[in-house]
This record gives C-alpha cells, sequence and structure tokens, in this order.
C-alpha cells in the first residue's frame, strides 16, 4: 500500500543535484512551534530522509527504529512522517486517535486513477467518505452480496484445477505466480464487470490495470518536492494522463454496455449493474463515482489476494512438514475425490493458521499509510496536521516481544495458543487488514478467496519444486510492491492427488 518504488535512486540522485544548489538557504526543522517531535535521524535540506530508504524500505526502516524507537520522526522532501514499528505504538497514535489518523496521503497518482478522490480507498476522511464506505459495505461487500458471488469464484477455481490437471499429466512446470494472477483477474473482473478482459472489443483491460498498478507503486518525486512536480522530470504526470484516458475510454464502453442491458434485465448482477441502480435511486451516486469504486475494488482486492496466495503456497513447498499436515486436514474434512467448495473452508483450522502465519512474515502492504485530519498531540509529541503516519506492518510480524517462539520460522501452530482474529480488533501485534475506521472492508472476500484457492490446489495437487531443488533452495525474497510480492515467480511441478476430481 505504499508507493516508492521504482527509479527511486535516478530520481533522487536528480532532486539531490537540482537542490543542493538551494540547499543552503533552506532552513528545515523537525521541531515545530517548539513543541516537542519523536526522535529521528538528521537529515538533508529538501530531500530530508528518502536517501535512507533503499530498495526494501520496509527494511531500512526497521533498521533505523531498533536505533531510534518505535515512534521515529522523519521526512520525505517536504513530507512530515512519523513511522510506528511496534504493537504499542499503533494503538498509542492510531487506535486511541482513530479518527485523527483517518486520511490517506493524496498521492498524485491517486489523484489521476480515483477521478480526484471521488471513491473510497483515497477519499478524504468525512461526509463523502463515509457514504461512499456505507454504500460499498451495504451494497457491494455485504456478506449476502460476498455468499452471492460464491459460484463465480468456484467456476473459476474449477478451471484453474482443470487447466493444472493437464500440467501433471505431462509433468510440466507451472508458473503459480502468472496462474495465480490469472485465475483472481478473471475472478474479480468478472465480480465487478461482469467480464474479464475486453480483447474482443480490440482493449486489453487487464493490461491497463497492471500499468495502473505500476504506477501507483511507483516512486514519483512530486509527491514528495511539490514544486518539481511542473518539471515532470521522470514523465509520470504524462503516464497517469494516458493511463487514465485509456483507462476511461474502457470503463465508459463497459458503463454503456451495461446501461443498454439495463432494462431488459431482472436482476443486477455485477458490480457495475448494482452501483446503476443505485445512481438511479441517490443523487449522491454519479457516474464518475462508479468508475472511482470500480477502479478502487480492483486496486484494494487483486494484488493483495493474489500476493497472500503466492506466498502461503510457497512457505507450504519449503515447509513439507506443515503442508502435510494441511493435506491430511483436507482429506479428513473435504474426503478424497472431492473438490474442495466454499461452504467447507471454514472448517479447515490448520489451514487457517496457515494462512494468518503466512500474513505474519508477509504483510501485503508492508507500509500502512495514513495521514493526520488536524493537530494532534499523542505520548507527549506534537503532531501537525498532514503528517504522514506509516506503520510498518513488516516490523510487527516479526516482534520477537509479541512472537517470542521461533520468531522467524513458519510456525503456524503458534497461532493455537494466540487468541488473534484477522480482524485487529482483540489485538495489534496481528492487523494484515488494517483497523480502526480506514480498515479493509472486503476482509471476508479477500479471505473467502485466499482460502479456496489455496486449499483447492494443495488438495488436488501434490507440489514439487523444479529441478529437485530442495525446499529451503526456494528464494524467499521479497520486492517493495504496494502489496509487497515475491521478487521471483514461483514454479512449481504439479502431480495429482487423485485419479477421478468429483465437481
Ligand atoms: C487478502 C486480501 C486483502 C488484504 C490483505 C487487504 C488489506 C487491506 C489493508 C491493509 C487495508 C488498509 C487498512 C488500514 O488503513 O487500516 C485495506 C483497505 C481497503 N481494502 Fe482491503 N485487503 C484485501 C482484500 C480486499 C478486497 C477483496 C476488497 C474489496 C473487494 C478490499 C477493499 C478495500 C478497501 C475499499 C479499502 C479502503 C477502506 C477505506 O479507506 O475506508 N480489500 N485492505
Amino acid at each position: 500500500m505504499f508507493p516508492w518504488t521504482l527509479g527511486i535512486f535516478p530520481a533522487l540522485l536528480l532532486t539531490f543535484l537540482f537542490t543542493s544548489i538551494i540547499a543552503v538557504t533552506f532552513k528545515g526543522s523537525r521541531r515545530k512551534h517548539g513543541r516537542k517531535q519523536p526522535p529521528g535521524p538528521p537529515g538533508f535540506p529538501v530531500l530530508g530522509h528518502l536517501h535512507l530508504l533503499g530498495e526494501l524500505p520496509h527494511r531500512s526502516l526497521q533498521t533505523l527504529a531498533t536505533k531510534y524507537g518505535p515512534i521515529m520522526s522523519l521526512r520525505f522532501g517536504h513530507v512530515p512522517t512519523i513511522v510506528l514499528s511496534s504493537a504499542e505504538a499503533i494503538e498509542l497514535f492510531i487506535k486511541s486517535n482513530d479518527t485523527v489518523f483517518a486520511n490517506r496521503p493524496l498521492l498524485e497518482a491517486f489523484k489521476y486513477f480515483s477521478y480526484g478522490f471521488k471513491g473510497l480507498v483515497f477519499s478524504e476522511y468525512g461526509p463523502y467518505w463515509r457514504n461512499m464506505r456505507r454504500l460499498c459495505r451495504l451494497n457491494l461487500l455485504s456478506a449476502s452480496k460476498v455468499e452471492s458471488f460464491a459460484p463465480l469464484r468456484m467456476k473459476e477455481v474449477e478451471k484453474m484445477v482443470k487447466e493444472v490437471e493437464k500440467a501433471a499429466m505431462s509433468g510440466q512446470i507451472i508458473n503459480l505466480s502468472e496462474l495465480i494472477d490469472d485465475v483472481l483477474e478473471s475472478m474479480i473482473y468478472k465480480m465487478i464487470f461482469g467480464c474479464d478482459t475486453k480483447k474482443d472489443a480490440g482493449h486489453d483491460l487487464k493490461g491497463i490495470f497492471q500499468e495502473v498498478m505500476h504506477l501507483s507503486g511507483a516512486f514519483n518525486l512530486a509527491d514528495y518536492v511539490p514544486w518539481l512536480g511542473v518539471f515532470d522530470f521522470q514523465g509520470m504526470t504524462k503516464r497517469f494522463k494516458r493511463t487514465i484516458k485509456e483507462l476511461d475510454g474502457v470503463l465508459e464502453e463497459i458503463i454503456k454496455e451495461h446501461e443498454q442491458a439495463f432494462s431488459s434485465k431482472t436482476q443486477h448482477d455485477d458490480f457495475i449493474d448494482i452501483l446503476l441502480s443505485l445512481m438511479h435511486e441517490d443523487d449522491n451516486v454519479d457516474r464518475t463515482n462508479i468508475k472511482a469504486i470500480a477502479v478502487d475494488m480492483i486496486g484494494a482486492a487483486l494484488e493483495t489476494s493474489a500476493t497472500v496466495i503466492v506466498w502461503t503456497l510457497s512457505e507450504l513447498l519449503r515447509n513439507p512438514r506443515v503442508m502435510k499436515i494441511v493435506q491430511q486436514e483436507l482429506d479428513a474434512v473435504i474426503g478424497p475425490d472431492n473438490i474442495v467448495e466454499e461452504k467447507d473452508v471454514g472448517k479447515l483450522n490448520y489451514l487457517e493458521m496457515v494462512i494468518k502465519e503466512s500474513f505474519r512474515l508477509h504483510p501485503a502492504g508492508s507500509l500502512l499509510p495514513r495521514e493526520t485530519v488536524e493537530d494532534v498531540e499523542v505520548g507527549g509529541y506534537y503532531v501537525e496536521k498532514k503528517t504522514r503516519i506509516i506503520m510498518n506492518m513488516w516490523v510487527l510480524g516479526r516482534d520477537p516481544k509479541a512472537w517470542p517462539e521461533k520468531t522467524e520460522e513458519f510456525w503456524p501452530e503458534r497461532f493455537l495458543e494466540t487468541e488473534v482474529d484477522f480482524s485487529g480488533r482483540d489485538s495489534l501485534i496481528f492487523m494484515p487488514f488494517g483497523t480502526g475506521r480506514r480498515g479493509c472492508p472486503g476482509m471476508h472476500m479477500g479471505l473467502y478467496t485466499v482460502k479456496l484457492v489455496v486449499a483447492q490446489l494443495v488438495h488436488c495437487f501434490r507440489w514439487e519444486l523444479p529441478a529437485g531443488m530442495a525446499p529451503e533452495g526456494l528464494d524467499m525474497k521479497e520486492k517493495f510492491g504496494l502489496s509487497m510480492p515475491k521478487a521471483e515467480h514461483l514454479l512449481a511441478v504439479p502431480s495429482c492427488r487423485f485419479h477421478h476430481l468429483k465437481s
């Protein structure tokens, strides 16, 4: 969820050279109004601490926090920032002052791709956001809506099983990262648009969205040193404009098709249909909202769910002991020869612990960003309005105080004795879907999808690493991005566990 990956070094070098000319005249200070600020390292004028982030900012910030503590003050370009690196720090700041920390940073990419913050994810905290959130929760993400899309999810998962079966027959290596992306794209696009590619109409919906995600995760200098924005050194503004124009063209076409079919349909199935019927009833919903919400839902649902599935399967391949227990549970609950159905996933208790453990070590969204709505004093520190707050989720899962046993190991059994659920309500040591008012409203849909896909792949197939690679040889490096995906694609060879799968 935090963008500053691509091209960070060339961009920083450029900024440094450009701004060092005027740096001598700039008197930057982290002390505001003589009031106490959290500790932090000394920074450069203009650049602040941007140079300290490195290729993997979550790790660099973890190292800095060991020196400056779990509440640390930094400045990225012109943006005052506080990094929270423990459950106690998040409790003190976010939980106790939820409404004060309820904004998100308004970055340039999000401005373009959310149609000027007209959706839910990036809209400013206040009545507009409340209305959008209520609308999405009630009409798109309610328990009954999530359930109504179960047959669609199941159909896509069955198609996936057939594809893997074919590869298994011929002993082929499968690129699981690509396979999972494809399954989730089809599921999510069909749920939102009722179609999955628009290739037949000469568009490449998937390609356009990949560019949206790519640009949303890119480092854009103008977000940190706004007055450099007019020069567009990185060509970002040009790319934002080109991509949103292309995206808008496809979204308009999809909406028009839905409008034409609208009156003849008795049932309004996909998100666009539902939003169009709301537009007819509610003056607060217009065409721009529909497009912004559609983009929001894809951005929020797709990469997060795919990343979690790939990390979970990677951990299972690296830990044959855990894989064996998951398969034993599936055999006992689902039974050999049966395909897993969504109604069964709630009975898979060990799988649930496996997914929790995967979230602990590989949170989808390593750095959760928020922004202060107003000036506030917390824990004796003065935090001014529009300060960026970063919760370092990556550190939370690896904090030896919170997870004293086998901290760095993949050990799902720890959740036998730790009473935490996914929601971040009980305990902030584990909050993979965020916390408070801006916590994830798609948690149930995300969990159903992740559990169903993982369970199916592990129940129907045995998996081995290619070329006789030992489990401990699997590369587990992450790359930084919106959802901290695995750096290398996950490749594995399937073989069928059952001869006659009943679907
Ligand atoms: C495994 C999958 C998912 C993960 C790990 C995940 C995680 C997150 C996280 C960490 C946040 C930020 C919370 C905060 O700031 O406290 C978030 C926000 C959000 N998520 Fe999810 N999410 C997932 C799936 C979904 C799905 C399937 C949808 C909808 C279809 C969705 C919709 C949203 C929305 C709309 C927000 C913004 C809420 C707001 O700002 O009010 N997410 N998600």
